[in-house]
């Protein structure tokens, strides 16, 4: 069988790094055609070294003299800047795009990606928030599979399998409920980063991390799945479930519930869907019932935890306002990461954002550039 040659957008972070252990540990059926970075380029070196892939990216353009004298003599091309990653994504020797650098900076090298029909395994979810109608269309016409590597989303997709013809009632999106769950306003005023990027169950990037404590990881979660499942509004719970161990559910039309569970560890839904259809041997730690005699269940607490009910307001109106949302919450948690605003200010700014921006109902891709550039200028003025 051939081997599936892979293109890792992000390779140095959480997903990437992962993505490259579950690599490694099937060798006869994978392959690294691409890896990229940001401004790791000691880690791209050394991954590089080690994969051999056809070429790399650095993003930093100053860090391009240093990765190519890294990797000439090994005969590793390398490119530099965000321009460079939208056109390695279209390599005709790629089988699948792992898109797992964070952020907004992921959507555009993600449409060249499937404009030239390749399967995107999907982590960066602010791809589908920002634009999720777009892409979603674009890959229908495509040919494209968007498979999801988001551990709620991956659960979805699992309990899906071989259910693909049978509509779904609703789908419940488990959410751990962060470092914070249970707090109240007053205990959240004075939180600090440290706090905040203690996930009780995940060991992520700092980002996703914060996203979690904030609960907006579930409202972008919530978003993400209505483009992946083709769901509205009404059918998409979350219930906060605090050992992270059922993953997220699907009930059919017949009342029938699936969920998905296992320890949290992202290589199980990284591997999934990169081998999909095929369900990879692997040596992942295994659930043992015994040691969790209790799984609980609650509701998610959104008069504290505003941002989950903020992404459900972006979701029913549509439009270019998710992408005004996720625009404003990058800015206010790099203002969070950098102590220029406390934790409850992050919602304040975005709910700012969402109703400043001018709204477009049906955007174009250069609306949500400019969407995307109108709305980071304003957040920088409110932190
Ligand atoms: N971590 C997890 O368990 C999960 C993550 N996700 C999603 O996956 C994505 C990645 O998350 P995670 O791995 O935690 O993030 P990390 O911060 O750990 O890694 C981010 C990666 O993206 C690169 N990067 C940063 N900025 C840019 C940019 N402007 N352009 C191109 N590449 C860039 C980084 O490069 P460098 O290292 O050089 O800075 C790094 O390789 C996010 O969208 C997140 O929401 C989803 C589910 C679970
Ligand atoms: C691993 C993963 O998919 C993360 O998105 C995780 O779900 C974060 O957990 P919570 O947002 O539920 O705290
Ligand atoms: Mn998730």
């Amino acid at each position: 069988m051939q081997k599936r040659k892979i293109a890792i957008l992000g390779s140095t972070g959480s997903i990437g790094t992962q993505a490259l252990e579950v690599i490694k540990a099937n060798e006869d059926i994978f392959e690294v055609e691409v890896l990229t970075a940001q401004n790791n380029a000691d880690l791209l070196i050394e991954q590089s070294l080690t994969f051999k892939p056809n070429c790399v990216v650095i993003g930093n353009d100053d860090l391009y003299d240093k990765v190519h004298s890294a990797l000439d003599n090994a005969g590793i091309k390398v490119y530099a800047g965000a321009k460079a990653l939208e056109s390695v994504v279209q390599m005709d020797s790629i089988d699948i795009v792992l898109t797992s650098m964070v952020g907004y900076a992921g959507l555009l090298p993600t449409i060249k990606a499937i404009e030239a029909g390749k399967h995107i395994a999907l982590a960066n979810k602010e791809t589908l928030v920002v634009a999720g109608e777009l892409i979603t269309k674009l890959a229908e016409e495509k040919g494209v599979n968007i498979y999801p590597v988001d551990s709620e989303h991956s659960a979805i997709f699992q309990c899906l399998v071989g259910e693909f013809h049978n509509p779904i009632e609703k789908i419940i999106l488990t959410a751990s409920g962060g470092p914070f769950r249970g707090k109240k306003r007053e205990d959240l005023a004075k939180v600090t980063k440290v706090q905040a990027l203690k996930h009780p169950n995940w060991v992520m990037g700092a980002k996703i991390t914060i996203d979690s404590a904030s609960l907006m990881n579930k409202g972008l979660e919530v978003i993400e799945a209505k483009w992946l499942f083709g769901l509205k509004a009404s059918q998409i719970e979350v219930v906060v479930h605090p050992q992270s161990i059922i993953h997220s559910l699907v009930q059919f039309e017949d009342g029938s519930m699936k969920a998905q569970m296992g320890l949290p560890d992202m290589k199980l839904p990284i591997q999934f869907a990169l081998g999909f259809p095929n369900r990879i041997k692997s040596d992942f730690p295994r659930f043992d019932f015994t040691k969790y005699p209790s799984l609980t269940f609650e509701q998610p607490d959104t008069e504290t935890f505003r941002n989950l009910q903020l992404a459900f307001e972006a979701m029913d109106k549509g439009g270019n306002l998710p992408c005004i949302m996720n625009a404003a919450n990058e800015i206010a948690v790099e203002a969070f990461l950098q102590d220029k605003i406390g934790f409850l200010e992050m919602s304040d700014l975005i709910e700012k954002c969402m109703s400043k921006v001018d709204f477009i109902q049906k955007p174009s891709i250069d609306d949500y550039i400019q969407t995307d550039q109108a709305t980071r200028r304003l957040a920088q003025t409110l932190v």
